[in-house]
C-alpha cells in the first residue's frame, strides 16, 4: 500500500492574520506523516502593489500579471511570505524548504495563451517534478510552495495557489496515497455565508450541481471547488475544505468532497 501524503493549502486570509498563521503552523508541524504546504498571499501582493502605485486587476479570480506585478509577486510570494513561513516552521521543529516552481524544476508551466483576456505572466501547469519532491520528503524535509511556476526559458510565472496545490497533489498521487486539504478562514463550504456553522459536511457531484444552481457557491469558492473535483478526477485520494482546525486529529466540522 502507498504511504499517506498530506498536501495542505492555506489562503490569504489566514496568512494575513498573524495569530491564525502561527496557530496553523503549529498544527501543521504536529500533522503526522509526509506532508507538503502550499501558500497563497494574493492579498498582501495587492496591498504592496497599491503602496507602490501599481493597480491590481483580477479577472475570474485570477491576477492579470504584467511585468511590474510579476516583480512584486515574485518578491512577496517567493520572498517575504515564503521565507517567514519556512522560518516559523523551523521554530516549530519542522525542517521545511521553501520552493518556487523554478527551484528543483518542481513546477513546469507555460504562459497562458491569450484568448478573451491577456493574463500576462500567468502560468498553466504542465507537470510536477514528483521524483525530486519525493527525494526531499524521504530525506525528512517538508516542501513549502509559493504561487510561482516557471516556463523553462528563464521566466517566472504567476499560478494560483489553489491550482498549485491540486496539481502537486495529482502529480504526487503516482507515489503516495494523497489527501488534499484546502484551509481557509471558514469552517468549510457554508449553506449561508453569514452563518459560520452552516457547514455542508459532504459534497458529491450531484450536490455540487445543486449548490451551483442555488448560487450558494460563489466568488473564490468557485475556482476552489473546480480544483477539488479536478484533483479527485485525477487520482487524488481525498479532498477536504475547512478552517485551520481541520488538520487536527480530532477535527469534525469541515467539508469532505467526493466524486
Ligand atoms: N458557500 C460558501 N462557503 C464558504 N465560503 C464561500 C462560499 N461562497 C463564497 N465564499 C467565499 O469564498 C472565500 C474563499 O475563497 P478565496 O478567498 O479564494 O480563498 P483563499 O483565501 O483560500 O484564497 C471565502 O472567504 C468566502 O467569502
Ligand atoms: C494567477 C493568480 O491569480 N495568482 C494568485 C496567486 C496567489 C494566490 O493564489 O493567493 P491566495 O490563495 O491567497 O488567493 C494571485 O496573484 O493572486
Amino acid at each position: 500500500m502507498k504511504e499517506k501524503l498530506s498536501i495542505v493549502k492555506i489562503g490569504g486570509n489566514v496568512i494575513e492574520n498573524k495569530t491564525e498563521l502561527a496557530k496553523f503552523l503549529t498544527f501543521f508541524s504536529q500533522l503526522k506523516g509526509a506532508k507538503i504546504l502550499v501558500h497563497g498571499g494574493g492579498k498582501l501582493a495587492t496591498q504592496l502593489a497599491s503602496k507602490l502605485g501599481i493597480e491590481s486587476q483580477m479577472v475570474n479570480g485570477r491576477r492579470v500579471t504584467d511585468a511590474k506585478s510579476l516583480e512584486i509577486i515574485t518578491m512577496v510570494y517567493g520572498g517575504l511570505t515564503n521565507k517567514n513561513i519556512v522560518a516559523s516552521l523551523q521554530a516549530n521543529g519542522t525542517n521545511a524548504i521553501g520552493l518556487s516552481g523554478a527551484d528543483g524544476n518542481v513546477i513546469q508551466a507555460h504562459k497562458r495563451p491569450v484568448k478573451e483576456v491577456d493574463f500576462g505572466f500567468v502560468g498553466d501547469i504542465d507537470g510536477i517534478n514528483a521524483d525530486f519532491l519525493n527525494t526531499l520528503i524521504t530525506s525528512g524535509v517538508t516542501p513549502v510552495f509559493c504561487a510561482l511556476s516557471h516556463d523553462g526559458e528563464g521566466n517566472i510565472l504567476n499560478t494560483n495557489a489553489d491550482t498549485i496545490a491540486s496539481e502537486v497533489a495529482i502529480g504526487m498521487s503516482k507515489l503516495y496515497n494523497t489527501t488534499l486539504y484546502y484551509s481557509f478562514e471558514k469552517k468549510g463550504v457554508l449553506m449561508r455565508i453569514e452563518d459560520e456553522d452552516s457547514v455542508v459536511k459532504h459534497i458529491d457531484s450531484n450536490k455540487y450541481k445543486e449548490l451551483l444552481e442555488q448560487k450558494i457557491i460563489a466568488d473564490g469558492m468557485l475556482p476552489k471547488l473546480e480544483n477539488c473535483f479536478h484533483a479527485l478526477q485525477n487520482n487524488v485520494g481525498k479532498v477536504c475544505l475547512g478552517n485551520i482546525e481541520m488538520i487536527q486529529p480530532n477535527a469534525s466540522l469541515f467539508t469532505t468532497i467526493t466524486l
